[in-house]
Order: structure tokens, then C-alpha cells, then sequence
């Protein structure tokens, strides 16, 4: 494995090789993922899988993105790039996650695998990519990937880990989220995410290719995700950039579903019409506004929040679109918005400082941004949401935070956080009698 500090200059030798070609078909693509290390970024079937490392670049503190960025500029300008496929995805990609908190102590990373398999728009590719050394000729360093196409792997049962409480147990997070109430009706500020942490231990260090394999089948229509330990499947869009175009999908207010039809219907008619949700929502939207307009030439707002519903829960939505003013990549906008209203609060400092007080714990990875960039700078970025850091030594730990205003009632943010981790936890549950498979 390579290994870079993006503060440490890239020498002008360090360069990447990357052949992409197309291939006939590679469905299903989960099951051919790493199982102890899976790198993964996919919806409703499409996306990729990465294979191997061939360089990773580590970032933390105040400036880790903007250094990511720009250490992934230098790289990406130097690669050699042959491209037969050109779909989003294709050519050089580095899958990256990175910390919510400035003064975080988990590191930030971008990953370039050694193999990408893809799907997208029923076309499959799998590019290579090598670091060539020296002068090493770039067909001898794309000749140098010895990985082959895996084939999907024989089904495994989900490992199952059994979560507790981790640092706040819950009458502490209630109390934490009445002390923000106190601090927004004496005028702090107007709104703070406050997040809880559920810890587990992982026996089966290769299983975590089940457990993803249950996120998308129960949650197909978010982005699953896998990037170096940290695996969920998020609802957010952060931000997408597709040549020149801009895209962000907004998400702030939430209701369970209801157990029938109607009382299903009638609950998601309650959240289009609640004052505390669509004040709430209204705050993120207007911060990923704010934050994106100058990058932007144009950006469009769906005119009213939809309701978007989950197996899980209903949120509140509104889908963002624009076009790109001024050559920004998409780790650029990444951050510009991070971290948005949606996860952090409003305004931000004064959220950010209230949430480190209150929540009692770092939240590494969680809320922060993951997806890919390519070597164009284009990109898909979600909110690290619905989503758990498996870490070597097995250590499980979750994470579902709500966002809290002046009229929010302790007991419903502590149910509706326990709703939020129902697509992690039940993807670690066998679930009885027919265990799930892979
Ligand atoms: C913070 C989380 O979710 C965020 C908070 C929401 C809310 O408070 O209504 C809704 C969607 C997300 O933006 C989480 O899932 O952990």
C-alpha cells in the first residue's frame, strides 16, 4: 500500500496509470466487494466497488478538505488517464470519508483502489490503476495490477452484533437535547443536531460484505456506501457534480411511517404541514443555498419541501439543481457546505460549539462527507447518515442524531433517533428463522 499525507508533497514521479475498458456485465457488484476492506459507492443497483489500494491520501484538522482537494488536483493532473467507458465514475476515482469535526480525532481519507468495477446506465466497466515508479513506462505500470475481476462471492450469513448504548445513554441524550431547548428559547442560537452513539463488536471481521448487502436491499433507493470501515446507506445528498451540472438533495424534518395505509398517508400530510419542520427544514435549505451560491452560475430549488418516504421514516426534502460557475470540484463544494444546517445547525459556530458541549462524544466520520471523486474533479458526496465506523479490532460504533428547535420534545427526539438507526442495527440482526444472506 501507498500511503501520502497530503501535506507531504507529491513527487513529481508519483504517477497513476489508469485504464478503463468495458465489460460485458458484472451484476451483482456487492459480491465482489473486499469483504474485510469493502470500498463501495452505489443506488439502486448501479455504482462501484474498488479492489485493492493503490494510494491513499490522509487529511485531519481545519483544512481537511481543502488539502484533499488539492492534493487530489495535483494527482489527478498528472495521471494517465485512458478512458473507453466515460460515465460518471469511470477513469481515475478515489473514494474518500471524511471527519464531521475540525478538531476530530479521526483522520479523513481519500482511497485510490488498484481495480474499479462499475455499473451505470446498464454498462459495466472496471478500470486499473497503478502507481508507476521511476520511469516506468505506463504500459508496464498498468501491466503491474495483478488483480483479477472477482467473481461474486458464495452467500454468507449476516454477523450479528448487538448494540448498547455507547457514551450517552438515553436519558442523557434526553437531558441533552432539554439543555439545547433552554439554550434556543434563551437565544443562542436556532438550531443544533444533537446525535447519539450506539457501540458493537464484529466477530466475523469478513462479514461485512453481508451487511451491506442487506443495507441496499432493504434501502435501494439511498446511497450505500463502504469507504474504510465506514458503511451505511444515507438518504442526503451532499452535493453531485456531473459536467458542469450541480445537484444537492436537502433533508431536514422527519416522521416514523405510519402502520397503515392511511395513518401512513395522514402522518406525512402532518410533517408537509408542521411549523417546527418546515422552520427546521427551511434552515438547511437556506444554509446549502447560501454556501453553494457562489459556486454556482444558476441554482433551483424545489419550490415547496416533498415528503420523501424511507422503508424507515418520512423526511422532509428539497432537491437542489444548478450549474457550475466557476470550475469548483465536487470536493471544493464539499467544502463550501460542510457541515450544513441539516447536521450541524444554525448558525453554525454557535451550533458546532453547542453540539461538542452537549453530545459527549466525537463523532469521527459520522455526518461528515463520503462518496467519490473522479479525475475530473466530478463527483457524488452524501452525509455520512444511517451509517456505523467498523474499526480493526472489531469495535462497532453507530451513530443518528436529530435536529433540535425550540418546540422540540426530548422523549420524540430520543424515538425518532431510535428510528434513524433502524437501518444499521437491522443490518447487523440475523433476521429469524430464514437468516439473511448475501
Ligand atoms: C442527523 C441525522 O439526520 C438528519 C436530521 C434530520 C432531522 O432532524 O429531521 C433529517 C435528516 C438528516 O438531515 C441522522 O440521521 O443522524
Amino acid at each position: 500500500m501507498n500511503h501520502t499525507d497530503a501535506s507531504a508533497s507529491h513527487t513529481a514521479r508519483t504517477r497513476l496509470v489508469v485504464r478503463t475498458e468495458p465489460v460485458d456485465e458484472l451484476a451483482p457488484l456487492i459480491p465482489r466487494a473486499d469483504p474485510r476492506q469493502p470500498l463501495l459507492w452505489m443506488r439502486r443497483g448501479e455504482g462501484v466497488v474498488g479492489l485493492g489500494e493503490a494510494i491513499r491520501i490522509e487529511t485531519s484538522g481545519r483544512t481537511r478538505i481543502e488539502d484533499a482537494a488539492a492534493a487530489w488536483r495535483s494527482l489527478a493532473a498528472d495521471a494517465d488517464v485512458d478512458d473507453r467507458v466515460g460515465l460518471p465514475g469511470t477513469g481515475l476515482v478515489a473514494f474518500g470519508a471524511f471527519a464531521f469535526a475540525d478538531d476530530s480525532a479521526a483522520t479523513s481519507v481519500l482511497v485510490v483502489p488498484e481495480l474499479v468495477l462499475g455499473r451505470r446506465e446498464g454498462r459495466a466497466w472496471v478500470t486499473r490503476i497503478a502507481l508507476a515508479s521511476g520511469d516506468e513506462g505506463a504500459a508496464e505500470a498498468a501491466a503491474s495490477v495483478a488483480l483479477e475481476i472477482p467473481e461474486p462471492s458464495p452467500k454468507r450469513r449476516v454477523p450479528r452484533v448487538t448494540f448498547t448504548p455507547g457514551a450517552v445513554p438515553p436519558e442523557a441524550y434526553e437531558a441533552a437535547v432539554a439543555e439545547a431547548v433552554r439554550r434556543i428559547d434563551a437565544g443562542e442560537l436556532q438550531k443544533v443536531v444533537l446525535a447519539r452513539q450506539l457501540v458493537g463488536e464484529l466477530h466475523e471481521e469478513d462479514g461485512l460484505r453481508a451487511v451491506i448487502n442487506r443495507l441496499a436491499e432493504d434501502y435501494p433507493d439511498t446511497w450505500v456506501f463502504a469507504v474504510d470501515g465506514l458503511i451505511g446507506a444515507s438518504p442526503e445528498t451532499l452535493v453531485r457534480v456531473d459536467h458542469g451540472t450541480v445537484s444537492s438533495r436537502v433533508l431536514a424534518g422527519t416522521t416514523s411511517r405510519g402502520a397503515g395505509e392511511a395513518s401512513d398517508r395522514e402522518r406525512a400530510a402532518a410533517l408537509a404541514s408542521s411549523a417546527k419542520d418546515l422552520a427546521e427544514h427551511a434552515l438547511a435549505v437556506s444554509s446549502a443555498v447560501n454556501r453553494l451560491a457562489p459556486h454556482t452560475a444558476r441554482l433551483d430549488a424545489s419550490p415547496e419541501p416533498f415528503t420523501l418516504q424511507l422503508p424507515n421514516l418520512w423526511h422532509l426534502a428539497t432537491d437542489l439543481k444548478g450549474t457550475l460557475g466557476d470550475g469548483s470540484s465536487s470536493l471544493d463544494l464539499v467544502q463550501a457546505v460542510h457541515p450544513t444546517a441539516a447536521v450541524a445547525g444554525t448558525p453554525r459556530r454557535v451550533a458546532l460549539r453547542t453540539l461538542a458541549e452537549l453530545e459527549g462524544f466525537d463523532r469521527g466520520r459520522y455526518a461528515g462527507p463520503v462518496g467519490w471523486i473522479d479525475g475530473d474533479g466530478d463527483g457524488e458526496w452524501a452525509i455520512a447518515l444511517r451509517c456505523a465506523q467498523v474499526d480493526a479490532d472489531g469495535t462497532v460504533a453507530a451513530y443518528a442524531g436529530c435536529g433540535i428547535v425550540h418546540d422540540s420534545v426530548p422523549a420524540d427526539e430520543l424515538a425518532e433517533s431510535t428510528i434513524k438507526f433502524r437501518p444499521i442495527v437491522e443490518a447487523f440482526e440475523a433476521s429469524p428463522p430464514s437468516p439473511r444472506v448475501e
